[in-house]
């Protein structure tokens, strides 16, 4: 039975058609679902460079160009254009399979061999060759492939290489850029295997065009009949739906794991997109019932409602109400007010902090309140420390400030005396609140869930996590966790192991950046400063291999003389995107304050640019820094990167009264930076008045 796929670019084609068109286009391949194609005329044509490449008439004006096998039954839909482009296109193209690592791809033949004399004349005038330390066998098994080896023999420079750029097939020229770039063989190996998900296997079949295409999962997407044509149509800007890289795919459909497993990747990897996906598949794969079995749960509310939608964009119908998506937060307030009859009345940040402030007066200062609310919340809540005598043979973990035991009575003294009044106001923390949570659910005979999937793991507290471990039975397939330590910018330092969610022989990462381009990664990455945090499984994170494929402009720095200018400065860059056509909602705005986001919005206003702190369709998006966690926008500028405040003296604990918080919360500092810098598609524009922020310079 012909099997049909679609090439990612097609989609890229069919979001540009007009409306009429796109229908025309849509009843032209509906028929080649319903397998009636033998009425459409595939057009042959001469002088294509491949007799497999055909052209179908849309209508007047527009053609498809889809690869036909001359024997066989595998089509796929490459593009849709304009008749004289599609001719071009159609008559330039081949398509061949990857001999080293089995992937379906395509080059421009006709402008290979169009460059081809240049290259010769430039090879004569010289000696030299690029690849001269290679032998023919090296390239061969990098996948160079007899007709391209010619062509790299007659290169003599990385110009001439880099002038292939969009001719050769990806991955042959990437294992050409690889070499040139100083890498040996055999790492140029491993980042070509880098694109496909296993091993391939010792013989490759190119001519095998099935088990190519379904090796290339981020390139062409098989289609099963009509309605799922249709529904991808639906959606052409909702790449992730279909296309999904080799790794993200073995991940997300892997029919079980053995127990709790963990992805990690740097920002913009699609770990999401790859939670989504389990989840979806983890839905349809539930027996019938009525409950909500699976709980999907992330940070903040916006990120809980934006990973309800996506959802939604995958499933329709059965299995979308199987999948309950709240924060952890609200998911033990629901359970403790189940329990308890009542919602339970949570303190807010500024009267918590009030309450440490007192407390740390009542013992003299002898500790501050930011070291007593740490204690409390890294050391006391984090192991369910239940009395003094369990808090005085305690270990400390995760804090390095040494304390001899009359500290430790101080400061359970202290603890007491803020405990005591807590409850007597009769409220409390969330925290407390997820920790009671947690116990409820310890108590009951059964667990709530059968999955639970886990996004932005890297900020969640060794309680939160108590909680989600008491949701779900230990057994296989239950905790799906996403998390990037490089991003965590909260204070919880977590090692699942010692929660009894052991992820060990089941942690996968991902590599390839879809959401910000190499510059803006570069630039990211830098700001790290070669710092590198542990990660919940206890592996240092390196965020090796993390790259990104796109290319833009490189990030704008400007320093400023006054915060004046500077907003000034914000407010004419924002109207040069918004001149430029980017639409409101897909520019952010960040700073690391509350008050320097107000500041800003003033700016905005006053500048008759709307802007809101929410997500809204025609207004740019301005937030702190932290609120930006987990969002993404076409531009983003981040404003008052002054040293003053980035790192904030206020959020760093002194390094004379704990140097191991010190050194933590400056990197958590520059994580909050690097989220927001990663937040960025296509430009990002950074702006500073007085001395720039130490993060900057590195
Ligand atoms: N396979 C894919 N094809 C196309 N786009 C993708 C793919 N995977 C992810 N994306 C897109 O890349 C962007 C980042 O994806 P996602 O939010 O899942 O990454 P993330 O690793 O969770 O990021 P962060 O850690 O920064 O929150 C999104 O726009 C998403 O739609």
């Amino acid at each position: 039975m012909p099997r049909l796929s679609i090439d990612v670019g097609f989609l890229a084609s069919y979001t540009k058609l007009q409306p009429a068109v796109r229908k025309a286009v849509d009843r032209t391949f509906a028929k080649f679902t319903e397998h009636t194609h033998a009425g459409l005329h595939l057009e042959k044509l001469n002088n294509a460079r491949d007799p497999r490449i055909r052209t179908i008439r849309i209508d007047q004006a527009w053609r498809g160009v889809v690869l036909a096998p001359e024997s066989g039954d595998e089509y796929v839909l490459m593009a849709v254009m304009h008749h004289d482009d599609a001719n071009a296109f159609a008559t330039s193209r081949r398509f061949s399979v990857n001999q080293a690592i089995g992937v379906l791809e395509d080059r421009n033949q006709q402008a290979l061999d169009d460059i081809e004399p240049a290259l010769r004349t430039a090879a004569n005038a010289t000696e030299e060759r690029l690849f001269a330390a290679f032998r023919d066998k090296e390239l061969t098994k990098l996948g160079v492939d007899a007709d391209v080896l010619p062509l790299v023999r007659l290169l003599t420079s990385d110009t001439h290489l880099e002038a292939l750029a969009n001719l050769l097939p990806d991955r042959q020229y990437d294992a050409l850029i690889g070499l040139s770039s100083g890498m040996t063989v055999e790492e140029t190996w491993q980042e070509l295997c880098a694109h496909i998900a296993e091993e391939p296997p010792e013989h490759i079949d190119t001519t095998d065009l099935t088990a190519a295409i379904e090796r290339t999962s981020d390139r062409f997407a098989p289609i099963s009949g009509p309605e799922e044509l249709a529904d991808i149509l639906k959606h052409p800007f909702d790449v992730w739906r279909r296309f999904l890289h080799p790794h993200q795919r073995a991940i997300a459909y892997r029919p079980s794991f053995s127990g709790p497993a963990l992805v990690t990747g740097g920002a913009g990897t699609g770990k999401t997109v790859t939670a989504i996906h389990r989840a979806a598949f983890l839905a349809k794969r539930l027996p019938p019932g009525d409950g909500q079995d699976i709980l999907l749960t992330t940070y903040t509310n916006n990120l809980a409602d934006s990973l309800a939608d996506q959802v939604g964009l995958l499933l329709d119908g059965p299995g979308l109400d199987r999948i309950h998506s709240t924060t952890v937060n609200k998911l033990a307030v629901r359970i403790v007010t189940d329990a308890e009859g009542t919602t339970p009345d949570i303190i807010n940040r500024g009267a918590e902090d009030q309450l440490w402030k007192s407390a740390s007066e009542w013992i003299g200062l002898a500790f501050s309140p930011a070291f007593l609310k740490r204690e409390w919340e890294q050391v006391i809540l984090a192991q369910d420390l239940p009395h003094r005598l369990a808090y005085l043979a305690c270990s400390r973990r995760g804090r390095v400030r040494p304390i001899s035991q009359n500290q430790k009575e101080t400061v359970w003294a202290a603890m007491t005396y803020a405990l005591d009044k807590l409850r007597g106001s009769g409220r409390r923390t969330h925290l407390q609140v997820v920790a009671e949570a947690a116990r409820i659910l310890a108590e009951r005979p059964a667990r709530p869930y059968q999955h639970v999937l886990v996004d932005e793991g890297q900020d969640l507290h060794p309680v939160q996590w108590r909680l989600l471990r008491n949701a779900v039975p230990s057994r296989p397939d239950d905790l799906f966790i996403v998390s990037d330590p490089n991003q965590r910018i909260y204070n919880n330092y977590v090692s699942l192991a010692r929660i009894g969610i052991e992820v060990r022989g089941r942690s996968n990462r991902l590599s390839l950046s879809y959401r910000t381009t190499h510059e803006i990664l570069s630039r990211s990455i830098r700001i790290l400063d070669g710092d590198i945090p542990v990660g919940l499984d206890d592996e240092p994170d390196a965020l090796n291999g993390y790259r990104a494929q796109r290319h833009g402009a490189r990030p704008t720095v400007r320093g400023f003389t006054s915060w004046t200018d500077e907003l000034v400065g914000l407010t004419d860059q924002v109207r040069v995107w918004l001149d430029r056509g980017i639409e409101p909602h897909a520019i952010g705005v960040a700073a690391r304050t509350n008050a320097t986001v107000d500041q800003a919005i003033l700016a905005l206003d006053h500048a008759d640019i709307p802007c809101a702190t929410k997500r809204a369709a025609d207004r740019i998006r301005v937030g702190t820094m932290h609120g930006m966690k987990g969002l993404e926008f076409r531009t983003v500028a981040l404003v008052g990167l002054d040293d003053r405040a980035v790192p904030l003296p206020a959020a760093v604990t002194d390094a004379a009264e704990d140097i191991a918080a010190h050194a933590q919360d400056t990197f958590r500092e520059r994580s909050l930076l690097f989220v927001a810098c990663t937040r960025a598609r296509d430009e990002l524009y950074l702006s500073h008045s007085a001395n720039p922020s130490p993060f900057l310079g590195t």
